[in-house]
């Protein structure tokens, strides 16, 4: 499991390994210089780095070894300018030529970055970032953006903008985070379209900016090296306080019959308004639930019938008739809402499900129903599951929508941890980023970014599925919160073992591959 860290908790680390005497903070500045140097020097050979890496790196263009190298490294005023001061030494001695320059004065650079700046005097000068004009840039120069890091506390000025977007046509690597990018939020503090970074170099953790919002792609690539903190850790952090990626839970069966790995049952809409739902039930079952049905109109049982197999299939009449099927006490889990409706009756449905006490998952139009009905939402519990797109979470949580949106430290990690404990159940803030938290503080990102970047899993109905796999799990046995984290997960990993051209029916079909891979 990899922990994802903000701002202020790498520096709390930073300065506790300091305070111990663990390391020095000029270590860790060496450290960090050298660990995006090695990087560099990887990427430019275009072999496998010291570094794990997510993502893959497009062609170092325009240098080999025999030639040399060139670099150009931009400086800011903190420490993330101090690695660079390390980083051009680092690439002097290994041959390259190297130009460094700094924005602001030279005089108020304090501390290792201070002590950095004048060892590299010793190598060459300094100019000031505003001497950085578009003329200077050619193809085959690397730029090292250290101009912001984790330190960065609002827009960028315009004369880094304007050296930012000189560099476009540049192979570009990027110390900690690409300036600009809010290492929290992930969001760009700029009105411009800057340039993405081709590889990112961050130490000890990633960070939150680097899987939420816009992370991704202004990274390109992302390393991680250590900075002589791998035995810290992440304390002394507590798990209300930690974000981790999303893992995946031990899926393998246990013997039994059919219904000792539960049975899930998937509420449809009705006629002409069944697809939905038959998605659900299908990922429900490719997950590994014992069984399935389908609940749907007595109208729809014609229209759905000629559609199904392995899938039950049950009338729902009224409310009544849904009681007596939730009377079976096999049915363990249940899903609602893809193609659902939003009429009275739903709503209706909707709270005898939720009365019922069974583990549930909450999408699509039963989430609406939820943001229009306080009786309704009073009625969630602590073995459901809601699974909102951006839109389904402003209706639901508006006040919580605009604070991610206006207040500059609030991150979505946040916001999905309120909304978790206001309704007192597990919230899936679906996106490419998507965000997984309970009502006790526990939280995970699955992000599907770098290696795992899916873009096509954006079509329709591939809500449904997730809500199925979920559900299908929850039938399994699995809680609520394993089961929110391993159906994103699984989601996103039939995406990309699937690839381009992907439908949502592709995503059940393709489960099987990756279930049998994790198995392996
Ligand atoms: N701590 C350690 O030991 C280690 C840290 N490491 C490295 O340090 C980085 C964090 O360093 P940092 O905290 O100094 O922050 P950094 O990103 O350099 O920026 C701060 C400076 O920028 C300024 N500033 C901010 N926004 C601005 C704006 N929009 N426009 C203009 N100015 C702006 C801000 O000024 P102020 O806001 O105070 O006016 C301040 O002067 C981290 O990312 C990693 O690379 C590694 O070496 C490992 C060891
Ligand atoms: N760019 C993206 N990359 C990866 N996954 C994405 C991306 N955009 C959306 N998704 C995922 O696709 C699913 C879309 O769900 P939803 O918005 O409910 O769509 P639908 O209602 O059509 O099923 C969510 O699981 C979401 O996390
Ligand atoms: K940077």
């Amino acid at each position: 499991m990899t922990e994802l860290l903000t701002s202020a908790q790498m520096r709390a680390i930073e300065a506790d390994a300091i305070a111990t005497g663990h390391v020095s903070g000029l270590e860790m500045m060496e450290a960090a210089g050298s660990g995006v140097v090695a990087a560099i020097l990887a990427w430019r050979d275009g072999r496998d780095g010291p570094l794990s890496l997510h993502g893959k790196l497009p062609r170092f263009f325009g240098q080999t070894v025999e030639t040399g190298a060139s670099a150009v490294v931009l400086c800011g005023p903190g420490n993330n300018g101090g690695d660079g001061f390390v980083i051009g030494r680092l690439l002097h001695r290994a041959g390259w030529a190297v130009e460094v320059f700094l924005l602001g004065d030279p005089e108020a650079l304090r501390g290792d970055a201070r002590t950095n700046y004048e060892h590299w005097l010793e190598i060459g000068d300094v100019r000031p970032l505003s001497d950085c004009t578009s003329d200077r840039w050619i193809k085959q120069t690397l730029v090292v953006d250290a101009l912001f890091g984790t330190g960065l506390t609002r827009h960028l000025p315009d004369v880094v903008e304007n050296v930012l977007m000189a560099t476009a046509n540049c192979p570009r690597v990027a110390v900690d985070v690409p300036s600009g990018l809010c290492a929290d939020r992930g969001v760009v503090l700029s009105e411009r379209s800057l340039p993405a970074a081709h590889l990112t170099v961050t130490f000890h953790r990633p960070k939150l900016g680097h899987l939420l919002a816009d992370g991704p792609t202004q990274c390109g690539a992302l390393a991680v090296a250590d900075i002589g903190l791998a035995a810290r850790g992440i304390a002394p952090f507590k798990h209300d306080q930690v974000v981790s990626e999303a893992v995946p839970s031990d899926l393998r069966k246990q013997q039994g019959h059919k219904y000792s790995h539960g049975h899930a049952l998937v509420l449809s809409g009705g006629v002409g308004r069944g697809g939905a739902a038959r998605l659900a039930a299908r990922a429900a079952l490719r997950v590994g639930a014992g069984a399935v049905t389908i609940g749907c109109p007595p109208a729809a049982m014609i229209e759905n019938a000629a559609q199904l197999n392995a899938i039950m299939l049950q009338a729902v009449g009224d409310v009544g008739a849904l009681d007596a099927i939730l009377d079976d006490s096999r049915i363990n889990a249940l899903c609602v809402g893809p193609g659902f409706g939003l009429s009275e009756d739903r709503a209706d449905k909707l709270h005898a499900l939720l009365k019922s006490g069974r583990a549930a998952v909450i999408d699509a139009d039963a989430l609406t129903l939820l943001s229009k009905d306080a009786d309704l939402r009073g009625a969630l519990h602590g073995k459901c599951v809601l699974t909102p797109h951006a839109g389904e979470f402003a209706r639901l949580f508006p006040d919580l929508a605009d604070a991610m949106d206006s207040t500059p430290d609030r991150n979505k990690t946040e916001i999905v941890r309120m909304a978790a404990a206001d309704v007192g159940c597990v919230v899936v803030f679906k996106g490419a980023d998507t965000v997984i938290a309970d009502p006790t503080g526990t939280c995970c990102v699955n992000a599907s970014a770098y290696h795992r970047a899916a873009p096509w899993l954006a079509t329709a109905g591939s809500g449904d599925v997730l809500a199925g796999l979920i559900a299908g799990l929850m039938a399994r046995g699995v809680t609520p919160w394993d089961a929110a984290q391993t159906g994103a997960w699984l989601h996103t990993e039939s995406a990309v073992s699937f690839g381009p051209g992907l439908i949502a029916e592709d995503l059940p079909e393709e489960l099987p591959n990756v279930l049998q891979n994790i198995a392996s």
